[in-house]
């Protein structure tokens, strides 16, 4: 399928600093929009329906997927999420290139419906900061921060079938990364090239 405009797909292991990340780049590339994905979750800290999310039923959500209003959903974390092609539409309407912020298995999704979209994986810089983080955001209970570690171990796993990887270490510098990708998709993200240039990082990750 091809759209009138770029499809970036940015995913993370939770806590890895995605958000933060694509907050950042929203800032300095105004011709790009973030799409707003449905979730079954419920809000948390100060969340609002509509602007980090739509929060919807599991009911509601499970009418929606046989309606086909998604691009692509996964189970996450215990919950349902996924992007709709209304949200997805509506901003390329309005003329943006649109960024989706989802996990691994609905970006692959992504790649199989639109093949020209962008996959980046963010890498924490390690485990202990990975933690470090998800306790120092301070919204998730620590049974949901323990079930979000185990999982990244396996989500971590999946950065090598991404177009781009880039570690979120220095927030500058990952900003700058992930900015020359929506710009010039720089061979030097390739998971190779990252691996060879940050062997420690890789290594401390498994991923070597
Ligand atoms: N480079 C960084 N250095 C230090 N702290 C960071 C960095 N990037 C993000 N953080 C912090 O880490 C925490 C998690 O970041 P964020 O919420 O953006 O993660 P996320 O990947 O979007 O998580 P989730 O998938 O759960 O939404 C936040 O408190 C954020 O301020
Ligand atoms: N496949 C999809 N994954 C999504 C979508 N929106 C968010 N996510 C991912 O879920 C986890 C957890 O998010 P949180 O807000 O509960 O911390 C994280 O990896 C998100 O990227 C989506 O539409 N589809």
């Amino acid at each position: 399928m091809e759209l009138p405009g770029k499809l970036f797909v940015v995913a993370a292991p939770s806590g890895a600093g995605k958000s933060t990340l694509v907050k950042a780049l929203l800032q300095h590339e105004p011709h790009l929009a973030v799409s707003v994905s449905h979730t079954t979750r419920a809000p948390r800290g100060q969340e609002r329906d509509g602007c980090e999310y739509h929060f919807v039923s599991v009911d509601t959500f499970q009418q929606m997927v046989a309606a086909g209003q998604f691009f692509e959903h996964a189970h996450v974390h215990g919950n349902w999420y996924g992007t709709s092609r209304s949200s997805v539409e509506r901003l390329l309407a309005d003329g943006k290139d649109v960024v989706l912020e989802i996990d691994w298995q609905g970006a692959l999704q992504i790649r199989e419906l639109f093949p020209a979209a962008m996959l980046v994986f963010i890498l924490p810089p390690s485990w202990d900061e990975l933690a470090q983080r998800l306790r120092g955001r301070g919204e998730d209970l620590p049974e949901v921060i323990a079930q979000r570690l185990a999982n990244a171990r396996h989500e971590v796993a999946q950065a090598e079938r991404f177009d781009f990887v880039i570690i979120n270490g220095s927030l500058d510098r990952a900003l700058a990364d992930l900015r020359a990708v929506v710009r010039e998709q720089p061979d030097a993200l390739r998971f190779a090239a990252q691996r060879d240039n940050h062997p420690d990082v890789f290594a401390a990750l498994d991923l070597a």
